[in-house]
């Protein structure tokens, strides 16, 4: 879980979005404002203005939902937050810095988009070691994803032997047991039962409570419901 000490240090001071909010050791204490900051964000794809001077803020701890119809923007949106997609003009912030593709932005994000590439050979149960095996602190253990994303029963099978739904849980599962304090998931719920995608609204809600924050695309009106809702143009929706 993200811890108080992560979110101090989350944003470095001297940068305007950062507030010092008491002393702590001697220590002046830090928190971000807004943990993404978005103006005035213009894309062009092809030719053709996707994102429209759109503007967003978003603080730590929340969970929001971008919702609109199928090629509204809400996945070229989450490309410009994770730094995959450039902008054609306007800012685009997060932890007070232009994303970029490097280590020390995915030390704090995870981003689950399309479907992960699994490694030939490897089971379910060894994707999510591998996954352990790189970072030095987890937010779960293996077993406890394992129960968490209802794969118990299914641990030791490769990952193309599982239904499209254990799929994704099973890169749910890998995305939110590695740390991170900003997750930015494309239609988590694709594939997942109606139960499961309860249960997701649940691990997001507890993700968000203990200080992390979430920015979703979702056509799941029920998800949607309990998040903040905006659409690609940046207004409430
Ligand atoms: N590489 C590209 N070149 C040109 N146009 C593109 C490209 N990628 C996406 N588009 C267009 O940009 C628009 C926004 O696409 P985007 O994938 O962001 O929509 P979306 O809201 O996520 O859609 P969906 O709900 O179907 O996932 C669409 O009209 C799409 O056709």
């Amino acid at each position: 879980m993200p811890r108080d000490h992560d979110r101090d240090h989350d944003c470095d001071r001297g940068h305007d979005h950062g507030r010092a909010v008491g002393v702590r050791n001697g220590y002046a204490r830090t928190v971000c404002a807004s943990i993404v900051s978005v103006a005035d964000l213009t894309v062009e794809l092809g030719g053709n203005p996707v994102l429209r001077g759109m503007a967003l803020t978003v603080s730590p701890g929340e969970v929001v939902a971008v919702v609109g119809p199928n090629g509204s923007g809400k996945s070229t949106l989450l490309r410009c937050l994770a730094g995959l997609q450039p902008v054609t003009s306007g800012v685009v912030r997060v932890f007070g810095e232009p994303p970029a593709d490097d280590s020390a932005f995915w030390r704090r994000v995870a981003l689950l988009n399309e479907e992960p590439a699994w490694y030939p050979g490897l089971t379910a149960r060894e994707h999510l070691e591998l996954m352990g095996a790189v970072h030095a602190e987890t937010r779960m253990t293996v077993e406890a994803a394992l129960e968490v994303f209802a794969l118990v029963e299914r641990a030791d099978a490769a990952p193309l032997n599982l239904s499209t739904g254990q799929r994704q849980r099973l890169a749910l599962a890998s995305t939110l047991l590695r740390p991170s304090t900003l997750l930015l998931l494309d239609e988590p719920e694709r594939g997942l039962d109606t139960g499961f995608r309860g249960r997701l609204g649940d691990l997001l809600g507890d993700y968000a409570s203990a200080g992390g924050t979430v920015v979703m695309a979702t056509h799941d009106d029920r998800l949607a419901a309990r998040a903040r809702q905006i659409s690609p143009s940046g207004v409430a929706a």
